[in-house]
């Protein structure tokens, strides 16, 4: 799959966003090293703060079926104008499974960017950080 592709799989995810307070709906796709694809979208909560984003749908759809250290690239995407970046919580969450992944956002003329979530996390916090003790 090209990164368009993927780009363009993140993209039929709008529709199904549940974005009543927000209207902002995002759209992602994540890719596992054997090509397998699971796509997200952001749902909404009356106690706002309970809702989910698209990446960490899609994410947590993956790891819940089973997939761990093999993802491979994520696109995120949205209806912006600027291009959707994603939010600190979920560089989080990418950064615990796939340090080394590659991110492609897009914005809403479905022009996007690629780079690797490294450039969105430098210095990181992840599980190895856990194993050191002392300073
Ligand atoms: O990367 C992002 C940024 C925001 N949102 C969602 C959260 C909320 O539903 C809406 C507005 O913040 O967009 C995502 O899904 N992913
Ligand atoms: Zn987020």
């Amino acid at each position: 799959m090209t990164d368009k592709e993927l780009v363009e799989r993140a993209f039929t995810m709008l529709e199904r966003s549940y974005v009543p307070y927000s209207g902002f709906p995002v759209g992602a796709a994540i890719e596992c090293a054997d090509g397998t694809v699971f796509t997200g979208c952001n749902v909404e909560n009356a106690a706002y703060g309970s809702s989910i984003c698209a990446e960490r749908t899609a994410l947590v759809k993956a790891v819940s079926e089973g997939h761990r250290d093999d993802f491979v690239r994520i696109a995120v995407v949205g209806n912006s104008k600027d291009y959707c970046w994603p939010c600190g919580a979920c560089r989080q969450m990418l950064y615990e499974f796939a340090p080394g992944l590659t991110v492609l956002v897009a914005r809403g003329d479905h022009d996007f960017v690629t780079l690797p979530l490294h450039d969105l996390m430098p210095h990181g916090f992840g599980p190895k950080d856990l194993e050191q003790e002392g300073g």
